[in-house]
């Protein structure tokens, strides 16, 4: 990868591709191998880097790992974790880290869990601090609250955790323990969070009992039960299958189809707010694989218009708002996007970066503490190099900008996007847009 990358005003996009396989099934469906008894196949494996730093530390923590050809993958699990030999180096995924670490502190074992610069800044006392009231043991090695940390796992009772944010890593982290924890662990959320490792829990033979709470869920699960291995078929990623639809939406003449999107309601949500914006967005060929509702999704070129995007739809879209907004700078009026201050926490501060880089590209935007306003118009000048801070989102919605500004548009590190997904660069360019 070049040092950077540069996004041209591009003609007319046109064609079909395939989203990449969905990042959260893959570490997922990589650490459930790990930890239950016989064979996982995996078909669909987002072969991200995210994802390949969890398949290592899966097999450093005693599961046999190969790889059989594209995206098939095979986890031999051994039942249960042990400690690894060295260092488990996490990368840049707050998902595999804030995962793993829930499996491992199951199990009676020492690990000391990394990242790189970006997951070292990102806060893990959301995770450590309920794992810890299960019992497990952490020691910060640098500074309290960031990475790295030591963790002493095993003899864990099972808790009632009340989350105070939404997050999916959290809720994982604690049933991937609670599993191992003696008695029931409940986690009840205070809004609903993607369901995937609920699901996946089911598929490898795990009762989870689940109960509308008004607001989130109630999720219950027994400890000492086993995992036995299975099959996953992994969906493709709505949240990068935004960028080339993104692209489609805002590059005039262009119509750009999708396929294979995974349409679970709790990921969706990015797409509900294009549709009020006014995006001609449409889905096809709905069916279902591996557990869950996919189809195929086409974007044409649209004329937007600028809304309050709801608060309570942010869970269902948190890493999408960056795309999100860079479409806004192409839309009439004012899109306001409120509530959603856990994107300052993700691998860079998320609303301050896209502030920067929109306004670096000429677009008019508003920060506030806990979210942040674009004001639209029909023409971007660009013409701008972004500072991406080892944020592959931040990159790819000013690349995706890019395509449809006046002027050209770059990025720095662009070897970030590898972690979520890898072929970005080739999809957009066969799609006829200019990047290189
Ligand atoms: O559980 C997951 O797979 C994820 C949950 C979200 O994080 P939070 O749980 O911190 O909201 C999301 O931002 C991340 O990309 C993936
Ligand atoms: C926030 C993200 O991932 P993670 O938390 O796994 O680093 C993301 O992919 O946008």
């Amino acid at each position: 990868m070049p040092s950077q990358l540069t996004a041209r005003r591009s003609t007319a996009l046109s064609g079909r591709v395939r989203a990449p396989g969905d990042k959260s099934m893959s570490h997922r469906s990589m650490i459930l191998g790990g930890m239950a008894s016989g064979v996982t196949e995996v078909e669909g494996l987002l072969e991200g880097d995210d994802v390949l730093a969890t398949a290592r530390a899966v097999q450093a923590f005693g599961a046999r790992v190969d790889r059989l050809e594209d995206g098939r993958w095979r986890v031999e699990g051994a039942g249960g974790f042990r400690t690894p030999r060295s260092v488990i180096d996490c990368g840049n995924a707050g998902t595999g880290v804030r995962l793993l670490m829930g499996a491992a502190a199951g199990y009676p074992l020492t690990a000391t869990f990394d990242g790189d610069q970006s997951l070292r800044k990102r806060p893990m006392k959301r995770v450590t601090g309920p794992l810890a009231d299960m019992g497990a043991r952490f020691d910060w090695l640098a500074a309290e609250d960031r990475l790295p940390v030591a963790l002493t796992g095993g003899a864990l009772k099972a808790v009632d955790y009340v989350q105070t944010v939404a997050s999916a890593q959290v809720k994982s982290a604690i049933l991937l323990a609670g599993l191992n924890a003696d008695g029931v662990t409940t986690v009840v959320e205070p809004e609903k969070s993607r369901d995937h490792t609920e699901r996946m829990l089911r598929a490898f033979g795990a009762e989870v009992g689940v109960q509308d709470n008004g607001e989130g869920w109630t999720i219950s699960l027994r400890g000492g039960q086993p995992l036995t291995g299975t099959f996953v078929a992994v969906p493709g990623d709505p949240s990068s299958a935004a960028f080339p639809l993104a692209a489609g939406l805002i590059v005039p003449g262009s119509e750009v189809t999708v396929e294979g999107v995974m349409l679970n309601p709790l990921r969706t949500g990015l797409f509900d707010t294009w549709i009020a914006m006014g995006a001609d967005l449409t889905i096809a060929n709905r069916r279902n694989a591996g557990g869950e509702a996919v189809g195929d999704i086409t974007a044409r070129h649209s004329k937007l218009k600028g809304i309050v995007v709801p608060e309570a739809r942010a869970a269902s879209m948190i890493d999408e708002y960056p795309i999100l907004a860079a479409t806004a700078a192409f839309a009439e009026g004012v899109t306001v996007m409120r509530g959603v201050g856990e994107m300052r926490v993700k691998e860079s501060d998320r609303i301050a970066l896209m502030a920067a880089g929109l306004r670096a590209c000429g677009v008019q935007v508003e920060e506030e503490p806990e979210g942040f306003i674009v004001t639209g118009s029909a023409s971007v000048a660009g013409g701008a190099t972004v500072h991406t801070a080892h944020d592959h989102r931040i990159a790819m919605s000013h690349l995706v900008l890019g395509l449809a500004a006046q002027e050209p548009v770059s990025v720095d590190e662009p070897g970030m996007i590898a972690t979520s997904f890898p072929g970005f660069v080739d999809m957009m360019n066969g799609l006829g847009g200019e990047m290189g």
